[in-house]
């Protein structure tokens, strides 16, 4: 059944509505991953216990502990885009700190709990600090460091680790079986275990995980939406060093005892691998991996000790020139590149605006006043002396051949780049020494010359994280029937399968849904059909007219400019040479040649 929107100028139909109901939050992928998870670890721990296999129980209780504090390394590395060589000395920290509580001290399990989290998020607040600073291997190097170092320190600070020599705690009543062979251990290890592999599903889909696959993906996307890149960071540590501390504090009970040998690098490494072999962002991913890299050559290849090594090596080998994205990401596309790949239907303009809205700003005041800007790239002067205004409720058209400053432009404006002389007010405030994420709070939204539809996200995520900046808690602006349909479209949708010019809209649509105020389109059109920049003006036109947006956009067609813009600024060599209505500006004797470098531009 279709329903009928009126749009004001159209009748379209529209998709049948989803907003009662709206998309799961899990895809039919992961939502299957996680039953079959754990169903695994149901069956893995539960057997054992059962049939009194003492050694088996021990293996498995291991292995779920390597799984979570692997699920955790993947948040940090797929979900944060962070490189870390130091989960392991995360782990080692809860571990320890249970055993000196407990073991050296005399504490209740319990409360070994609470010193083993907090030793983890003391180690994940030193890696968080770096992270703030440096970026991908170099911050892997930093980690990698902390990593080796940190069975040294055991070493160093004996008197207060028993160095060498380790710590021993039998924690018997916590091993002893109750209810079908079940220890408290196995119980605890298989809920953790369980919640991991459900996290490690969910969390991508919550918006703390989308904001930081933003934050990751696009640091300028992030920005430009109110994120910081920074603050996220910072999270994706303390979220990772408190998992992987719940972790770590379950290893002395399970294995009995804790030295600094069970904390070298090869910990670290097992948990990195384990999700690179696995499968990036699958919740399946962090069982296979640890069944390959740690069951395999220290379980089923025992007896081929010297071995283990080149066995550790040779599976990592091989899965990565098999499979390059992991065991269950290679099955994964190979199931999905199965079926029929699903084609993205054309966006009806006419659909975006709410019909009912009206134009909530007067006409006529400044929303954007520029004053003596300057900005200087080396030997290259990107915005020479530029003193303009954008009146509040006007489509500005800025024009200009290439190079001529229009991007450097917009940059100043929205946060991205810092100006070397002049002023720039937003609302009557001066914006030039704020941050991106601080001018988008203002009510800046930003579309970029590349789109940043991220590939990391999936293809409705990409629109969702518009309407999780948003600005204020009223309904969204986007007409309710235009964003059902446009998240059933796209919920079916892979991002890799977006075209082009579709992206395009859809950072626009993203950027209409943060509720801003101002919208700084760069290029917004480029890669549209004739028909589609008919239509493309016409939302422009609507944005302005129904709810009163103002509109910056950097355009190369000239046509488009002409039919749409109010007012239109023409920059050379990053100066002003026209600025005002269309029709005076084109008739401009300094603009006119311009214009026909820029329509063959
Ligand atoms: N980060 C940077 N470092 C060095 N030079 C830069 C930087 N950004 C811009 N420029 C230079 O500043 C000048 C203006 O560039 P800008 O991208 O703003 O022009 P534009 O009008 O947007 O061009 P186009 O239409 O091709 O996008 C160019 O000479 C460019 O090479």
């Amino acid at each position: 059944m279709t329903s009928k929107i009126s749009t004001g100028e159209h009748m379209i139909a529209a998709r049948p509505s989803t907003a009662r109901t709206g998309p799961s939050i899990l895809d039919r992928s992961a939502k299957i991953q996680v039953v079959i998870g754990i169903a695994i670890l149901v069956v893995a721990t539960v057997v054992p216990s059962a049939l009194g296999l003492s050694y088996w129980i021990g293996v498995i209780n291991l292995a779920t502990i390597y799984i979570v504090a692997s699920v955790f390394m993947g948040l940090l590395l797929v979900d944060a885009g962070q490189v870390s060589f130091g989960h392991g000395a995360v782990f080692g920290a809860a571990a320890y700190a249970v055993g000196v509580a407990c073991g050296m001290h005399g504490f209740s399990f319990p409360v070994g709990i609470l010193f083993g989290v907090a030793a983890a998020l003391v180690i994940g607040i030193l890696f968080a600090l770096p992270a703030l600073r440096v970026q991908w291997f170099y911050l892997g190097f930093v980690t990698l460091s902390a990593a080796m170092v940190f069975p040294q320190m055991l070493f160093a600070f004996d008197s207060l680790t028993n160095g060498l020599n380790g710590i021993s705690i039998p924690f018997t009543a916590l091993n002893t079986p109750t209810a079908i062979g079940l220890s408290i251990l196995s119980i605890l290890s298989l809920v953790l275990g369980s919640l991991a592999i459900l996290t490690s599903a969910i969390f991508p889909k919550t918006k703390l995980g989308r904001r930081m696959r933003v934050a990751a993906a696009s640091p300028e996307a992030a920005q430009s939406l109110g994120i910081s890149p920074g603050r996220m960071r910072f999270t994706a540590f303390m979220i990772a060093s408190f998992g992987t501390g719940l972790a770590g504090v379950l290893y002395p009970p399970t294995v009995g005892f804790v030295s600094p040998n069970a904390f070298h690098l090869d910990i670290s490494i097992l948990f990195f691998f384990a999700v690179i072999v696995g499968g990036k962002g699958q919740p399946l991913g962090t069982i296979a991996g640890i069944t390959l890299l740690y069951m395999l050559p220290n379980v089923f290849l025992a007896q081929l000790v010297e071995y283990r090594p080149l066995v550790y090596g040779l599976v990592a080998f091989l899965v990565m020139l098999l499979m390059p994205s992991g065991i269950i990401g290679g099955i994964v596309r190979w199931l999905t590149l199965r079926q029929k790949p699903q084609a993205m239907p054309a966006l009806q303009f006419s659909q975006i605006v709410d019909a009912t809205q009206s134009a909530k700003h007067p006409v006529g005041d400044i929303a954007i006043e520029i004053e003596g800007l300057r900005k200087v790239f080396g030997n290259v002067v990107a915005i020479n002396n530029v003193s303009m205004n954008v009146r509040r409720g006007e489509i500005h058209g800025l024009v200009g051949a290439n190079g001529s400053g229009k991007t450097s432009l917009l940059n100043v404006l929205n946060g991205f780049t810092n100006s070397d002389a002049g002023s720039v007010k937003v609302n009557g405030k001066e914006i030039t020494s704020l941050k991106a994420r601080d001018v988008a709070h203002l009510g800046v939204g930003r579309t970029f010359q590349t789109p940043r539809i991220l590939e990391q996200l999936g293809a409705w995520d990409n629109v969702q994280i518009g309407l999780d900046a948003k600005l204020s808690p009223n309904p969204t602006r986007v007409s309710p029937a235009f964003v059902d349909s446009l998240r059933d479209t796209l919920g079916r949708l892979r991002t890799e399968s977006i075209p082009h010019g579709q992206r395009r809209l859809l950072e626009v649509i993203r950027v209409i849904l943060t509720d801003a105020d101002i919208l700084l389109l760069d290029e917004p059109a480029a890669g549209l059909s004739p028909e589609e920049r008919v239509a493309f003006a016409g939302l422009l036109r609507d944005l302005r007219d129904k709810l009163g947006l103002t509109i910056v956009f950097v355009e190369h067609d000239l046509d488009l400019v002409a039919r749409v813009a109010d007012r239109v600024t023409v920059l050379e060599s990053g100066a002003v040479i026209a600025s005002g209505d269309v029709a005076s500006v084109w008739e401009n004797p300094r603009v006119k040649p311009l214009f026909v470098t820029v329509r063959h531009a």
